[in-house]
């Protein structure tokens, strides 16, 4: 394998379109503060840009190394479930995998620490929770799932904290949002994986209590994300155009729950909650002018 497959082989370990999108996500989250509280970018454009930069890198390798971390605790299930990944096709070593892992931690918490205190104590309680969550978490009733639903949301927080608790706590909202729309689509995930969960042994949420009130919960948290999803406009934290491009994500969001509660159809409806959440966020931006 030469150096460019090497690369794009721990892109694909990292799961990168997953990690690049919470990375964007705390990009946003620092614009909108900085617009919501009239704090000026400091510095010319390039002090600006790095620090950007070094927001999303934070933000993007503490999400890789998280995914790789649960791909390494999940590799028997992953031999038998999805071999082509990385790890169980053999294309990354396990020791590899564990070194990658610990360096793309380190380098993400020096980040956080360099960027301000604030900053440093979300990036640790969030390196904690993604080895958590790989090691046990994941294997629990509920709090797997909605540790997920935290760290997600968290990446609005962490964009924030660039500004200090000041700027966390205009966040909440959009906070909330991508909680409640990660929880339904982890609860959705995990009622597609039942078979494969059951043989694992874990006891998840559908495990102990059944599909229908999983189906039941997942449905409530969405209505619950598709209900509040104003709240940035009425809040005066975005502007009106938020609300004209969050159409799209809104319909995406119904049919995600529409598929989960009148069909059934699992994969349907979480690519939909995951598509809803792409579009919410691009409304996000929007909302920013
Ligand atoms: C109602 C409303 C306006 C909701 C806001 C939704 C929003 C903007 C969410 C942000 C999403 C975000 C920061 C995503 C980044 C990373 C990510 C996809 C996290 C959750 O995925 C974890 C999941 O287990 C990955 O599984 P898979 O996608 O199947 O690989
Ligand atoms: C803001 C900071 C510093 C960090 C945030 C980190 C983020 C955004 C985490 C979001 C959730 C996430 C991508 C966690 C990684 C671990 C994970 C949930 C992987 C999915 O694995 P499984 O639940 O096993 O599903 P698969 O079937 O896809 O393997
Ligand atoms: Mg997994």
């Amino acid at each position: 394998m030469n150096l460019i497959q090497k690369i794009l082989t721990y892109l694909e370990f990292m799961r990168y379109k997953n990690a690049a999108m919470a990375g964007v996500s705390s990009v946003i989250a620092v614009f909108i503060v900085s617009s919501i509280l009239d704090y000026p970018m400091e510095g010319d454009l390039l002090y600006n840009i790095s620090h950007l930069f070094y927001i999303f890198l934070m933000v993007f390798l503490a999400t890789g190394a998280g995914n790789m971390l649960n791909d390494y605790y999940d590799i028997d299930i992953d031999r038998v479930n999805k071999p082509h990944r990385p790890l169980p096709s053999g294309r990354i070593g396990l020791k590899e995998a564990v070194y990658l892992t610990i360096i793309c931690f380190s380098i993400a918490l020096l980040i956080a620490f360099l960027i301000n205190p604030v900053s440093g104590i979300i990036g640790f309680i969030n390196v904690f929770i993604l080895i958590w969550y790989a090691k046990t978490l994941k294997r629990t009733v509920l709090l797997g799932n909605l540790s997920i639903a935290y760290l997600t949301g968290s990446t609005f927080l962490f964009g924030a904290s660039f500004f200090g608790t000041d700027g966390v706590i205009v966040m909440i909202p959009l906070f909330l949002l991508a909680f409640l729309a990660t929880a339904a689509r982890e609860i959705v995930k995990d009622i597609e994986d039942i078979k494969g969960d059951s043989e694992d042994g874990a006891v998840t949420f559908p495990i102990k209590y059944g599909e229908k009130p999983a189906i039941g919960l997942a449905a409530l948290f969405g209505f619950l994300a598709v209900l509040l999803s104003p709240l940035p406009y009425l809040m005066n934290i975005l502007t009106v155009h938020y609300l004209y491009a969050l159409v799209f994500g809104a319909l995406c969001f119904f049919i995600a729950i529409y598929a989960l509660v009148a069909n059934k159809d699992y994969a349907k409806s979480s690519k939909y909650f995951k598509l809803a959440m792409f579009l919410a966020l691009a409304a996000f931006i929007v909302g920013l002018f």
